[in-house]
């Protein structure tokens, strides 16, 4: 009699070791249920040799999109301060992939405070922009509420984008306006990419405004009591959210490969304030 090794008796076996049995317990179990000796050792090697195989296969594929030059801090000589135009910045934490550097005292506290207050009045359920059509949508991945500052809007902000650009050597005609986000008790901002999708057909309309974003700077405008970290799947890494704080991260194409998946994690007491500032390869009109 000539036995059938089925895709259901390699994915039986392939359960069977996945539950930590050994392949002899396997084997007996086989003949026990009325497999061949032969049938069975072979159905057993050739069926972990492939699922062995494909683990080690890599998930991710080569980008076929060119790299582009991003921000970047001077950190060759690693500061623990970096004089950042006309403040005095702390370097908290770097990461080389994804590019992520975590910077102390970015704002001062009357900053913060001031990008609340004027914020406040202007706010509205957070869009997120649409790379279907290229306009902007309300998003159930976003339930903070958000409004964007005109860049250079007052001196405020001209001091601000003035910083971040001498602090990640990126010139402030590329920035994006400042956008300011807040989040109440339970809201989120699911993991997503800052980058636009180059399949969307959108997509194109919204690079005439400077090209794609290459870079995002979060800061925290105040310390939630708990909950509200920035979150990066892919490495398992969460950035606490202290008030002046600021969270930096780079990508050089836009591709999930750069690993820079990242969202705001629930709000678990008290909201939380976020100044987004995104960067883009040209100028941004
Ligand atoms: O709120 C956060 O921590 C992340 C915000 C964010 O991802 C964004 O503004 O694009
Ligand atoms: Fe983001």
């Amino acid at each position: 009699m000539s036995q059938q090794i089925t895709p259901e008796l390699r994915q039986w076996i392939i359960d069977q070791a996945r539950a930590g049995h050994r392949p002899e317990a396997v084997l007996a179990a086989m003949r026990a249920s009325g497999w061949d000796e032969a049938t069975a050792m072979e159905a057993m090697e050739s069926t972990l040799q492939g699922f062995i195989d494909s683990l080690q296969k890599p998930t991710v594929q080569p980008a076929p999109l060119a790299k582009v030059a991003v921000p970047e801090p001077a950190l060759e000589s690693r500061p623990s301060t970096m004089q950042a135009g006309d403040r005095q910045v702390q370097v908290l934490m770097t990461m080389e992939n994804p590019r992520v550097v975590v910077f102390g005292g970015l704002l001062s506290d009357e900053e913060c405070d001031q990008l609340i207050e004027l914020a406040r009045p202007r706010l509205a359920r957070s869009e997120t922009v649409d790379t279907a059509t290229g306009g902007s949508e309300v998003n159930a991945a976003r339930t903070s509420s958000g409004m964007f500052f005109g860049r250079g809007e007052t001196a405020l902000h001209r001091r601000i984008e003035e910083r971040i650009a001498a602090l990640v050597n990126w010139p402030v005609e590329n920035g994006e306006g400042l956008q300011i986000l807040r989040y109440g008790p339970g809201a989120e901002y699911r993991p997503h990419h800052d980058y636009f999708d180059p399949e969307q057909p959108g997509t194109p309309a919204i690079l005439q405004r400077g090209g794609q974003r290459v870079g995002t700077v979060v800061m925290y405008l105040n310390t939630p009591a708990q909950g509200g970290g920035t979150t990066f799947p892919d490495v398992g890494l969460e950035v606490a959210p202290f008030k002046g704080n600021a969270v930096f991260f780079s990508y050089e194409r836009p591709h999930p490969d750069t690993r820079t998946l990242h969202g705001g994690a629930p709000v678990l007491d008290g909201e939380k304030w976020v100044a987004t500032k995104w960067l883009r390869e040209r100028v941004f009109v």
